[in-house]
């Protein structure tokens, strides 16, 4: 019972938080990423999503240059913030770009590929 009393908080705080102020003006649509990438976000997100706040600072950052060294982030922010796609989107469009021969990505990594 108690247990269930402290989810009930957790749940009610996390939503308040999405209600709140957890996103920017920045809309998925305006990055500068892969097309399939941005059909697979309106499909799971919705039109016209916005980034949250840990998503902006991590996703714009690293697509300034997707040809850019490899990045190191460390994220921190509330659960249910976007730290998911935050992380994945940035990766997969770099893959998108290796594929469509960008291939100075993974200079100076120990990532090995066949
Ligand atoms: N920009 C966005 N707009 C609307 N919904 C989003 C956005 N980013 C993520 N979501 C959705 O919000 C939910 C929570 O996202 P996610 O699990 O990535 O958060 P998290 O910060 O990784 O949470 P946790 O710390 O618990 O792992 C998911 O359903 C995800 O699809």
């Amino acid at each position: 019972m108690l247990r269930l009393r402290s989810l009930s908080g957790w749940f009610g705080r996390t939503r308040g938080l999405r209600r709140l102020s957890i996103f920017t003006d920045v809309r998925f649509q305006d990055l500068a990423i892969d097309p399939r990438l941005l059909r697979g976000l309106e499909v799971a997100l919705g039109p016209g999503a916005r980034l949250t706040s840990v998503q902006q600072q991590a996703i714009l950052r690293q697509l300034e240059d997707p040809c850019q060294k490899r990045l190191d982030l460390l994220l921190q922010a509330h659960t249910g913030t976007g730290k998911t796609i935050a992380f994945l989107l940035p990766v997969l469009q770099r893959l998108l770009a290796l594929e469509a021969g960008c291939v100075r990505m993974f200079e100076g990594t120990d990532l090995m590929t066949r």
